[in-house]
């Protein structure tokens, strides 16, 4: 069994839990009452490469990262180095997760939010919206092509964007063909944990210009960032080295200037 597939397992074992506690119907009627999501693909299209910044305590690859007591702080301090989106880890097993911890975020900044999970289930579009999530992770190797189908439609039924992850060149079919406007090539393979940064590079090409790219994984500062912007991403997901230094505030700001740099404005 692949590290994915036991992540699943966990996963789905602490959703059937969630959901013997929480009818949908009750988080249906929640959501009513929450802001409807903010516009994630547009901020990811702005002039530059954007910062994506992840609250991650741990993982499997790594185990214990960082204690993060206080995610919000942690937030207020990705904000205030201009990402342009923060990423919230709300699976419990694996990654010391929870969705406190998205609502605790949400509740501390205004920067749009992608809950960071494992979702196999409509129902955990409902959860995402209702602890303000603006955006939610789809992972095409966690996702028979029905399934992704339908979770992309609905997470946008729900103002909800999609970044649909993607690591080798069938998985970005599999996206395209399921409509994905936001793209993620994750260069961490989840099933072995290796980290090869080239698969941006190789994949990169074979998405179209009319959607945005996120290179995800293994950002170690700027100099990672601006390769990955040579091969045309629009953004980089951070999390490990953001949360394992001692000022995240500034080294999402060294990120954000990298991305700024005027030759990288006007690529679109
Ligand atoms: O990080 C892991 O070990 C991991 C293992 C299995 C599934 C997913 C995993 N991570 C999720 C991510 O994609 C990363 O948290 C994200 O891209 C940030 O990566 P990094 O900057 O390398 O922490």
């Amino acid at each position: 069994m692949s590290v994915l597939d036991e992540i699943l397992d966990g996963v789905r074992a602490d959703l059937a839990d969630r959901q013997a506690a929480t009818p949908l119907e009750r988080l249906k009627e929640q959501a009513a009452t929450v802001p409807w999501p903010k516009d994630v693909a547009a901020a990811l299209r702005s002039p530059g490469v954007q910062v994506i910044a992840e609250v991650k305590r741990s993982s499997p690859s790594k185990g214990a990262l960082a204690a993060i007591a206080d995610p919000a702080e942690l937030a207020r301090d990705y904000a205030a180095g201009g990402a342009c989106l923060i990423s919230v880890l709300t699976e419990r097993r694996r990654f010391g997760g929870s969705l406190d911890d998205l609502a605790a975020v949400r509740a501390a900044v205004e920067t749009p939010l992608l809950r960071k999970d494992f979702v196999v289930s409509a129902y955990q579009l409902w959860e995402a919206r209702v602890h303000g999530a603006d955006a939610v992770l789809l992972i095409v190797a966690a996702l028979e092509q029905g399934a992704l189908v339908s979770l992309v439609e609905r997470a946008e039924s729900l103002g909800l964007t999609p970044l649909v992850e993607v690591h080798t060149e069938e998985e970005i079919e599999r996206a395209l063909d399921a409509g994905a406007t936001v793209i993620g090539v994750n260069a961490r393979d989840l099933k072995t944990l290796q980290v090869d940064r080239d698969t941006f590079s190789r994949l990169a090409p074979l998405i179209p210009d009319d959607r945005v790219r996120i290179a995800e994984s293994g950002v170690r500062g700027p100099h990672d960032l601006l390769a990955y912007a040579g091969y045309g991403a629009d953004a980089v997901l951070v999390g490990e080295s953001l949360v394992i230094g001692r000022n995240p505030r500034g080294a999402v700001a060294d990120l954000v200037t990298a991305g700024a740099h005027p030759a990288l404005r006007d690529r679109r």
